[in-house]
């Protein structure tokens, strides 16, 4: 990526920040970066940081060849309308979970003239430190030097999927998006589990973590299914076995499969609510 290259994020909230995080010199440094909000407080934060700042559209918006939309799907609708007339030949990504990309083509174009240049991907928090993982789709008519530029920038902050379908979107938002809120509710649990079983906290919380550490790299390392890992640790009529009876008798993994219906549905949902 060449030395000039800016990036607009419209939103400067929480995932705006761990995207900033990750990227910030590795791709652009922190000075080519325009931090759109309303919010004055979060404002003098992006100011700290080094960012260009501006509580609305502006002139720098206009001269930032990508923008990320990183606000509320709730009001996507609106702030594309806000940042319309600033378009010039910019890439627009949005990260809002279950909005379509040709719902934002459409506010962003003219009648019967969609915006050609959006990409709709699905990032999550862990981009913070360099370690997150992004889907991504566009619609079929998006050239491929755009879903290029998509890619490097996500890629910059962890691993780049793209999907064929966009209504795949929703499963990565189901999966890997809201994903780690799951494993941080699992970390909690084994923290206090750790706790009931007789240890300190900080002995809890440093075995929790390198326990998922651990058994996510061996899993990643191996060329056997989890499955198979698992049964490694579970000794016949040893401890692992009494864990996962009581994990299998309160259904687990049906609750985890539910849950992420539950997500992928409010995904689609919040497409139809706030999108069109
Ligand atoms: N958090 C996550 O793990 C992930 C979130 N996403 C998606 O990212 C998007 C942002 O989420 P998140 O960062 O958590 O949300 P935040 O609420 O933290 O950030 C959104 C920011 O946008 C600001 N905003 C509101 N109106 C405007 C406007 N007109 N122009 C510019 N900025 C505005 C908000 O200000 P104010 O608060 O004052 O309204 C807020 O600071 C969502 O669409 C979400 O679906 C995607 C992947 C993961
Ligand atoms: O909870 C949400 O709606 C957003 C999308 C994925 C993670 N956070």
């Amino acid at each position: 990526m060449h030395s000039g290259f800016s990036i607009a994020f419209i939103g400067g909230g929480n995932m705006a920040s761990a995207l900033v995080s990750g990227l910030a010199d590795k791709l652009c440094p922190m000075s080519r970066i325009h931090v759109i909000d309303p919010n004055e407080g979060l404002r003098e934060q992006w100011r700290a940081r080094g960012a260009g700042v501006a509580a609305a559209p502006g002139d720098a918006l206009a001269a930032c060849p990508v923008w990320v939309y990183a606000v509320k799907p709730q009001v996507l609708k609106e702030v594309a309308a806000q940042t319309r007339p600033w378009l010039r030949d910019s890439l627009a990504i949005s990260i809002a979970a279950g909005i379509r990309a040709a719902d934002l083509a459409a506010w962003l174009g003219e009648p019967g003239r969609p915006w050609s240049r959006v990409v709709r991907c699905m990032p999550n928090t862990p981009a913070l430190i360099g370690a997150g993982v992004t889907g991504l789709a566009a619609l079929p008519g998006v050239a491929q030097a755009d879903r290029d530029l998509a890619t490097s920038i996500l890629q910059a902050v962890g691993e780049a999927v793209w999907v064929d379908d966009e209504a795949a979107l929703d499963g990565v938002t189901a999966l890997s998006g809201s994903g780690p809120a799951y494993v941080f509710l699992l970390l909690e649990a084994l923290i206090e589990g750790g706790q009931a079983v007789g240890l300190d906290a900080a002995q809890s919380r440093r075995l929790a973590l390198a326990t998922l550490a651990g058994a996510t790299r061996l899993a990643a390392e191996s060329t056997e299914p989890p499955a198979v890992l698992r049964e490694r640790v579970t000794s016949k009529g040893g401890t692992t076995a009494a864990a996962l009876a009581v994990m299998n008798e309160g259904g687990l993994k049906d609750i985890v499969l539910h849950a992420m219906q539950a997500a992928a549905r409010r995904a689609s949902e919040m497409g139809d609510e706030f999108g069109r």
